[in-house]
């Protein structure tokens, strides 16, 4: 047990997993996979998943000391702390209970002395009868024409989750039909490339922007939304904002400030992280206005199935503590700094890159939650794929270069199924031949006994050679439903935060994106003071100075 000081490495588990790293240096997955009971006590069910962590460079007695590690890092009290509404976002004296955005209309959960259930649900209910107003006509843009198309206007967790939540049900039979006719573009990037992108082809009379900010102060996501608000002024005149303008976010003031009515703002609250977002309107309201309200509802149903098994299950039977438990493994024990996250689903192109900011946003880190520096590292540096993609990208190096543990996520049942005459699989099946495929030949490799029998000349061998023992998991869900989707986004967020309780940081804030933006304000007032003034540049080291010299003296930015 630690005290709240101590740092997790001081525990006799930490250091008894240390020792047990030399265990399993004497062990190959390829025989650690003959064990049949072996694997069966690493595979699990729930709600329709199945979980096989069989492929982990661990035993039985390894998934015993973790699980040590875990009690020793209070890891059930701090998940209830986390349901309790404490203020475990210590240095923002937040709660975190993104678990509420998701919870059931008659679910009780505190914050701060009062049910936040009641006001999570009055904003849904807000979302559900804004989306049917645009949705069926009878909210339309100044010039009387529905609103068929959508921007939200957002960056970060404020648009990369809305975004993977979006890309599933693109193809999903069910959802295509109730998004028919319509459109949903992302806006996240100040690049004026990005806007040009986004709005291409799109006509202000039938657009709606949806600003989407925490803080309605992101410099990106502002300068967005006055371009955009501009392409809807210049078109259809100042009277416009007030039809073809909402907001989202827990700054109202400032979203009355910036001309959009509160009335058309959907609340959230400072309880809900930014890359935690994607269950408060900063996704359900994006996604209602596009898939309609019960398909969301479907979403949000699957991500509270994962919570309460979060909240409920014994750790050795819990998904998201597992996976966070194995990551802790990887990351501290076998030293494996990255981990590559590969969905054999073309549905799940942005799960990715949506993980990698939950994932290296919360736990990238340097100082415990009290304060203290870390003598490990943390953090996970996540990347990834669709299978089979990646096989013809990265898999090289995962396969005979550096030991990069792998999720593979496969789906059984495809949104789109071809299967053509002549061919012996249909094509679903041979995308799913490399998801049961990968993970084995990444365990097994091939060794040169095995490539001498098989006659490869002597030359090759040594480049022929795979040395396996290379850990992943793959994980089964049944189809690719809204739900699935939500459980599927639940299990991630919890293990990411399993990883930062037992790690014993705080990875619920960012003060780490801080310093870049204090710098880029330092050069955005001497750019405007060198384009309106000419004023010389002053202030900036030898590089720095060069490159911006160049940047002034060729640049064909329009002069003030
Ligand atoms: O929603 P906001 O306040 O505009 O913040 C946008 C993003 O910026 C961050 O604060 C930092 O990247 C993210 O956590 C957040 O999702």
């Amino acid at each position: 047990m630690t005290s709240s000081t101590a740092l997790i490495c001081d525990t006799e588990a930490w250091k008894d997993l240390k020792k047990h790293v030399e265990d399993i240096k004497k062990t190959h997955l390829r025989d650690l996979m003959n064990d049949a009971n072996r694997c069966e006590s690493m595979m699990l069910e729930f709600d329709g998943l199945l979980l096989d962590y069989s492929r982990q460079r661990a035993t039985v007695e390894t998934m015993n000391k973790l699980l040590k590690l875990a009690k020793d890092a209070q890891l059930p009290e701090k998940i209830s702390r986390m349901f309790n509404g404490e203020h475990i976002n210590s240095t923002e004296n937040r709660s975190v209970l993104h678990v509420a955005l998701r919870a059931p209309k008659d679910a009780v959960i505190m914050a701060d002395g009062k049910n936040v259930v009641p006001e999570v649900w009055n904003v849904l209910d807000k979302i559900k009868e804004f989306s049917e107003k645009i949705r069926s006509g009878s909210w339309v843009g100044a010039t009387g024409k529905p609103l068929e198309d959508v921007v939200p206007i957002g960056i970060g967790g404020t648009f990369l989750g809305p975004l993977f939540v979006h890309t599933a049900p693109q193809t999903d039979p069910e959802s295509v039909e109730c998004a028919k006719g319509r459109q949903l573009r992302f806006l996240p990037n100040i690049d004026p490339v990005d806007v040009a992108r986004n709005i291409k082809g799109l006509n202000p009379e039938t657009t709606l922007v949806v600003v989407v900010s925490k803080t309605f102060t992101t410099a990106e996501t502002m300068l967005n939304a006055r371009t955009l608000r501009e392409w809807i002024t210049a078109a259809l005149g100042a009277s416009a904002v007030a039809k073809h303008m909402v907001a989202v976010s827990t700054n109202l003031a400032l979203v009355e400030k910036f001309g959009i009515d509160p009335n058309n703002a959907f609340a959230f609250w400072d309880w809900v992280g930014g890359r935690y977002s994607v269950c408060s309107a900063v996704g359900v309201l994006p996604l209602s206005l596009q898939y309609g309200f019960s398909v969301v509802e479907k979403f949000l149903k699957g991500a509270s199935s994962i919570d309460q098994h979060f909240k409920s299950t014994s750790l050795e039977e819990n998904i998201p503590v597992l996976l966070g438990l194995l990551s802790v493994w990887n990351v501290s024990f076998l030293g494996y700094p990255a981990r590559a996250i590969l969905p054999y689903s073309q549905a799940l192109e942005k799960f990715a890159p949506h993980i990698q900011q939950v994932s290296m946003e919360s736990n990238g880190k340097g100082v415990s939650i009290d304060g203290l520096p870390l003598p490990f590292e943390t953090g996970e540096i996540d990347f990834g794929e669709p299978g089979t993609n990646g096989q013809h990208s990265f898999y090289q190096l995962i396969h005979q270069g550096r030991v990069i543990p792998c999720d593979f996520i496969g789906v059984v049942k495809s949104q789109q199924p071809v299967y053509l005459k002549g061919e012996i699989v249909s094509n679903h099946d041979e995308l799913m031949s490399n998801f049961f495929a990968q993970p084995d030949a990444l365990a097994y490799g091939k060794t040169p006994e095995q490539l001498h029998k098989e006659n490869v000349s002597e030359n090759l061998i040594p480049h022929k050679t795979f040395s396996g023992n290379r850990p992943s998991l793959s994980l089964l869900l049944p189809e690719l439903s809204a739900y699935n989707v939500g459980q599927l986004l639940a299990i991630y967020e919890h293990r990411v935060a399993v990883q930062g309780f037992v790690w014993g940081i705080n990875s619920f804030d960012q003060w780490g994106v801080e310093l870049g933006k204090v710098l880029a304000s330092q050069v955005r007032k001497q750019l405007h003071s060198s384009r309106t003034q000419g004023t010389e540049l002053d202030g900036f080291n030898y590089s720095t100075t060069t490159l911006l010299k160049r940047y002034l003296e060729t640049s064909s930015e329009p002069q003030m």
